[in-house]
């Protein structure tokens, strides 16, 4: 079970977590939305509409993990997204969703069902990872205003191929999760780089210099 967090030590984590994806970019125009597990049934949720790199106390809220409204705000449009994880793993204490340049460019362009990122040292940085020489998958699914059909695509997807780090839908961002917010952050500023890599190395620059089958420097 990840550790739980007080409504005030949530709030105070999800506003300056905002405030670092902000000022990277990942969360333009009210986009984006961030969510911290409090206990078994419920979490903490930003406000829907809300500036996400310009959070006040006012703008988090609690849910319940069907996703209602547990003090009369109107939570994320996306908080099915957030709830689904929740109750599919006691362990996720904290879900991050960012709606980078980069994340959308690599999700209109993939034309598989999910982009297989591998060799990388900072694959590393996701929990559980401790080799470079391992293959990140990162499912991509259509958008759709229908939060609740997404929702249960997403997880179907994982009864199939397990929970994974993050997934992509396509031309809107990423979501991603972990144990708790730090974890969650980290996973956000790997998978940044790791979409970016990709998206150059997909188009030829920066092709690997130096793989595996390279003979070794003498
Ligand atoms: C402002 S466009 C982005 C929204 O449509 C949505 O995808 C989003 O990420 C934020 O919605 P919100 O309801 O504020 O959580
Ligand atoms: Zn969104």
């Amino acid at each position: 079970m990840t550790q739980l967090q007080t409504f005030q030590q949530a709030v105070d984590g999800l506003i300056d977590a905002g405030q670092r994806i902000w000022k990277q970019g990942w969360c333009p125009a009210t986009s984006s939305n961030f969510s911290q597990r409090l206990d078994a049934h419920s979490c903490a949720i930003t406000v829907s509409g809300r500036d996400k790199g310009a959070l006040q106390p006012e703008d988090i809220m609690q849910v319940d993990m069907a996703g209602q409204s547990l003090d009369g705000k109107r939570p994320s449009a996306e908080t099915l997204l957030h709830t689904q994880l929740y109750r599919r793993d006691a362990t996720i204490g904290a879900v991050l969703h960012t709606h980078s340049l980069k994340s959308t460019l690599v999700s209109m362009q993939a034309e598989t069902p999910c982009i297989t990122i591998s060799g990388l040292e900072l694959l590393k940085a996701l929990q559980g990872t401790t080799t470079h020489d391992s293959s990140l998958s990162i499912p991509v699914f259509d958008n759709t205003q229908d939060i609740a059909a997404l929702a249960k695509q997403v997880d179907a997807h994982m009864d199939k191929h397990g929970t994974g780090h993050a997934y992509l839908i396509r031309g809107h961002g990423l979501y991603t999760w972990g144990p708790d917010l730090a974890a969650t952050m980290r996973h956000l500023e790997a998978l940044e780089f790791l979409l970016d890599y990709y998206w150059n190395a997909q188009r030829g620059n920066g092709t690997p210099a130096r793989g595996a089958d390279h003979e070794a420097l003498v």
